[in-house]
């Protein structure tokens, strides 16, 4: 698996008067392939997703994936960890569901049949055959999530970076989604406030008011959660 390293990040969003720090003096390298962000709400887990991909480069300190750091290789960087957002209408960039499947891989320049054959698998790994002419953003909730999924797994990222991806859908699409990423071959990096998703994960990290406070297996890191919120 990739190996990831966050070496003494700090990082704040505006430099004004105001200035606060949303992460503090973060330092953590890991390889494994499951790893789990949780933590309260505004402690900084969303901010350090993104710095994993580059989206967010630190105003302190530095991250690496497999050595390429996102301050001097971002297009690196992303072309190895693919992304998901929570709201998928926020990546949809496509008027159809096949066109935006296959928009990544034209952009990286395939040639038409390529494109074609492979939004064709992606279309039934995921559940969309069927769908492939359909207008993206009519698809419901759990299928527009798939989609997003589909979109950034066709071009075969290295790592995917997944914040909260369950938390607009139904226990039905959640477990759907669930599914899905429980059997990805890649290394994925899930922030959720779905505790029970992280079972079986090898790592999980809990962020409060931007430290990095425990880094443990599921069961320990939920447990120091759960008495953090208490
Ligand atoms: N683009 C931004 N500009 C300015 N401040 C931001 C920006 N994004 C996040 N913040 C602030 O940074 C802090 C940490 O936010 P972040 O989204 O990383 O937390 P989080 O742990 O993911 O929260 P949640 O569980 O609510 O999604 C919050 O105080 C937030 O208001």
């Amino acid at each position: 698996m990739p190996v990831i390293e966050i070496k003494d990040v700090s990082h704040v969003y505006d430099q004004g008067a105001a200035a606060r720090a949303v992460l503090r003096d973060v330092a953590v390298r890991f390889e494994e392939q499951r790893v789990g962000v949780i933590g309260a709400n505004g402690s900084g887990k969303s901010t350090f997703a993104r710095l994993l991909n580059g989206l967010v480069v630190p105003t302190q300190g530095r991250v690496r994936v497999d050595g390429l750091d996102t301050r001097s290789d971002g297009r690196g960087v992303r072309r190895r960890v693919g992304f998901c957002f929570t709201d998928p209408d926020a990546q949809i960039v496509m008027p159809t569901v096949a066109e935006d499947i296959g928009f990544g891989l034209r952009r990286r320049g395939w040639s038409r049949a390529e494109v074609a054959e492979r939004v064709a698998a992606a279309l039934a790994a995921y559940g969309l055959e069927g769908h492939a002419d359909h207008p993206a953003h009519l698809l419901s909730g759990g299928q527009k999530q798939l989609l997003a999924l589909a979109s950034v797994l066709v071009t075969e990222p290295a790592v995917l970076v997944m914040d909260e991806p369950t938390t607009l859908l139904d226990l039905r699409n959640a477990l759907r989604v669930a599914e899905v990423v429980a059997g990805l071959p890649q290394q994925v990096v899930l922030v959720t406030h779905h505790l029970e998703l992280l079972a079986g994960f090898d790592r999980v990290l809990v962020f409060d008011e931007g430290r990095l406070v425990a880094d443990d297996l599921p069961d320990a890191a939920v447990a120091y959660y759960r008495k953090l919120m208490a």
